[in-house]
C-alpha cells in the first residue's frame, strides 16, 4: 500500500521549504530552486518574494540574486535536493510496491477508496502527496502546520500525471523544447540543463499547454465567427440567388431587368419608327413639290413653245408680203418678236438645279433628315477678350489674317460654308463687361467653340471659370464643345496638355461632348480639323460634298 504516512516519514523536516515549510517536490510549484548565496526555495515562495531592481533578495540573508526576463523559471533547480527526493521516492515505492502490475491493477481497482482506510470513500485528492482522500482524513491527515496548506483538489480535478521523459524515465518530462528540429519535445530537467536539449529554447510543459490552449480557443473562437458570418453569407447568397430568379410570384430582378430592356427598345423602334415616318414624309414632300415645280416648268416650256411657234409662222408669212403689206403689219409683227423676247428671258430664267434628279439627304444625329445641299447649324464663339475669335472668324470667311484688330463690342455673324453645312457662327466680344451678355445668345445654339489664347499661360485659369459658367447653363446642355487652342504660331505657347490641366476641362466638361483642339487664326492650322470634328457631331453619315470653302 502506498501510504501516505510512509511517504512522508523519511522527509519531514529536512526536505521541506524553510519560508512555507511545505515538502519540496521534484515538480510543479514546490520545486526546490537554489538563490545565489546558496539557499534553497520552493518555487511558489520564491513567485511570491518581491523583486528589487530585478533582483529577489534571499528571505534568509536578504543576499540579491538577479533575474531575467525568465523570472523565477529561470532559477537553477536544486538538483542534489531534486535527485535524493526521486530517490526516496523510488524507495517509497519499492518497499512498499512489490509489484508495479500489482500497483496498477490495485491503484485502479482502489478508484474511489480513500488511501488511509479502504472502507472509506476518497472525495479529495491531494496535489502535494498525490493521496486520494475522503474528507474526515484528509483533516487528521493534513492536520500538522507543515500538511496543513497543502492544496486538496476534488477527485474530478485531480492533475493529470506528467509523462515520464523519454530519455531519463525516472524523471517526469515537465519541459517543453521549443527548438523545430527537436523530435522529442517532451524533457526533463536533466534532458534541459546537461542532455540534447541544453541550450535549446525551452518552456514548462503546463506553460506550453497552456499558450497552445488560449491559441487553440482563440482560433476556435475565430472559426466558430467564420462559420457564422459563412453561413450568413451563404444565406445572404441564396437570397441574392432567388432575388435574381424571382420565387413563385415574385418576379425577380433578371425578369424585370430583361423587360426594362425590351421596354427601351419597344420606345427606341417606336420612335425610330415614327422618326422614319417623318423623314419619308419630308421626302416625299420634297418630291413632290419638285414634281409639281418641274411639271408647271413642262407646261410653261409648252406654253412657251406654241406662242414661239405662231411668231415663227407670222414672220415666216410677212416674209412673203408686199412692202405695203409687210410695213403695215410691222407693229403686230414687233410685237410678237418683243412676246419671243420676253419667253426667251423666262426660258433662261430655269434652274439648272432643276436637271438634276438627285435628291439630297443628310441625317442629323438625332435622325432627323435634311434635304438639300446645305445643313445649318448655329454656332457661338466664346472667350475671354483678345484670345482670337474675331481673327478665326475672318481667317475662315475671307482667309484673312489682321494682326491688330480691335475688340469686338456687341457681336459678329457670319456663316461659313463647309462640306455640305453652313456654319452660323457667332463672334461675340469677350471683354468682362461683355461676358455677362453671352447668355443672350445661347438658345438653339447646337455648338459653342470656346477660344483660349495658348501663348497667355496666366489667363487660362480664367478662361476656366469663364468655361465652368458656360458647361452649366441649361441652354447649352446639349451643345457641342469645341475648346481652340489658338495662337499656336506663337513660340513657347502651352501645348494641350498644359491647357487641359489649367483649364480643368477634363473635369469640368465631362457632362458634354467636348474636344480640344490646336489652331492658329495666323497660319489657318487646326482651324478645319475643329470643323470637322463640329460636323462629326451634327451629322449621323460622314458628310463627303466638298464645297466652297478653301483651306
Ligand atoms: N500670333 C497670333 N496672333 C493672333 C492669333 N489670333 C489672334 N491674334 C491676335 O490677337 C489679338 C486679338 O484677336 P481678336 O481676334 O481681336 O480677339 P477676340 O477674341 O475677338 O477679342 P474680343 O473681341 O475682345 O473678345 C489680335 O491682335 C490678333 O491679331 C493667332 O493665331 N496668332
Ligand atoms: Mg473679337
Amino acid at each position: 500500500m502506498y501510504s501516505f504516512k510512509s511517504k512522508f516519514s523519511n522527509k519531514n523536516n529536512v526536505l521541506e521549504c524553510r519560508v512555507c515549510e511545505d515538502v519540496f517536490t521534484v515538480q510543479g510549484e514546490r520545486v526546490p530552486r537554489l538563490l545565489y548565496c546558496g539557499h534553497t526555495v520552493c518555487h511558489a515562495c520564491l513567485l511570491r518574494l518581491p523583486l528589487k531592481d530585478d533582483s529577489i533578495l534571499c528571505p534568509f540573508d536578504r543576499q540579491p540574486t538577479p533575474v531575467g526576463s525568465t523570472g523565477v523559471w529561470g532559477l537553477k533547480k536544486n538538483f542534489a535536493l531534486l535527485e535524493l527526493l526521486e530517490k526516496l521516492e523510488l524507495t517509497d515505492k519499492e518497499t512498499t510496491i512489490p509489484d508495479k502490475k500489482v500497483l496498477r491493477n490495485e491503484s485502479e481497482a482502489n478508484v474511489g477508496r480513500c488511501d488511509e482506510d479502504e472502507s472509506h470513500t476518497a472525495v479529495l485528492y491531494c496535489v502535494v502527496c498525490r493521496s486520494h482522500l475522503c474528507e474526515p482524513c484528509s483533516v487528521i491527515t493534513h492536520a500538522t502546520r507543515t500538511l496543513a496548506p497543502h492544496k486538496r483538489v476534488p477527485l474530478a480535478d485531480k492533475p493529470k500525471d506528467l509523462p515520464r521523459c523519454q530519455a531519463h524515465p525516472a524523471h517526469t518530462a515537465e519541459f517543453v523544447c521549443l527548438k523545430e528540429e527537436c523530435r522529442t519535445p517532451m524533457v526533463c530537467y536533466l534532458c534541459k540543463e546537461y542532455g540534447r536539449h541544453k541550450d535549446h529554447p525551452h518552456s514548462l510543459l503546463e506553460a506550453e499547454a497552456e499558450k497552445l490552449r488560449t491559441m487553440v480557443s482563440v482560433a476556435l473562437e475565430r472559426t466558430h465567427q467564420l462559420i457564422e458570418q459563412m453561413n450568413q453569407t451563404e444565406r445572404r447568397l441564396d437570397e441574392v440567388v432567388i432575388g435574381i430568379e424571382g420565387n413563385g410570384d415574385d418576379v425577380g430582378t433578371l425578369e424585370s431587368a430583361r423587360s426594362r430592356v425590351e421596354h427601351h427598345f419597344e420606345e427606341l423602334r417606336a420612335k425610330l419608327e415614327m422618326q422614319e415616318a417623318t423623314a419619308r414624309s419630308a421626302v416625299e414632300t420634297h418630291a413632290r413639290e419638285r414634281l409639281a415645280t418641274l411639271r408647271a416648268s413642262q407646261q410653261d416650256i409648252a406654253t412657251w413653245l406654241a406662242q414661239v411657234m405662231s411668231v415663227v409662222v407670222l414672220c415666216e408669212t410677212s416674209l412673203s408680203h408686199d412692202d405695203t403689206r409687210l410695213v403695215s403689219c410691222g407693229p403686230q409683227l414687233k410685237k410678237a418678236l418683243e412676246s419671243i423676247e420676253k419667253q426667251h428671258d423666262q426660258f433662261n430664267q430655269l434652274s439648272p438645279e432643276q436637271f438634276n434628279p438627285d435628291i439630297p439627304i443628310t441625317f442629323t444625329k438625332d435622325n432627323r433628315v435634311h434635304i438639300g445641299p446645305k445643313i445649318e447649324m448655329r454656332v457661338v464663339a466664346l472667350g475671354l477678350d483678345g484670345a482670337g475669335k474675331t481673327s478665326i472668324l475672318f481667317k475662315l470667311k475671307q482667309n484673312e489674317f489682321m494682326s491688330c484688330r480691335s475688340p469686338t463690342i456687341g457681336f459678329n455673324v457670319e456663316p461659313i460654308e463647309y462640306k455640305n453645312l453652313r456654319f452660323n457662327i457667332w463672334d461675340i466680344g469677350g471683354q468682362p463687361k461683355l461676358r455677362p451678355l453671352w447668355k443672350h445668345y445661347f438658345l438653339n445654339t447646337q455648338a459653342v467653340v470656346f477660344v483660349v489664347d495658348s501663348s497667355d499661360k496666366e489667363r487660362l485659369p480664367e478662361a476656366g471659370l469663364e468655361l465652368a459658367k458656360l458647361v452649366g447653363e441649361k441652354d447649352l446642355k446639349e451643345a457641342a464643345l469645341l475648346i481652340l487652342a489658338n495662337k499656336q504660331d506663337i513660340d513657347g505657347c502651352e501645348g494641350l496638355e498644359t491647357i487641359t490641366e489649367l483649364l480643368g476641362a477634363s473635369k469640368l466638361c465631362c457632362g458634354h461632348s467636348w474636344h480640344l483642339q490646336a489652331c492658329s487664326a495666323r497660319t489657318g492650322i487646326g482651324l478645319y480639323q475643329g470643323l470637322d470634328w463640329l460636323s462629326s457631331q451634327l451629322v449621323a453619315s460622314p458628310v463627303t460634298n466638298y464645297t466652297t470653302v478653301s483651306s
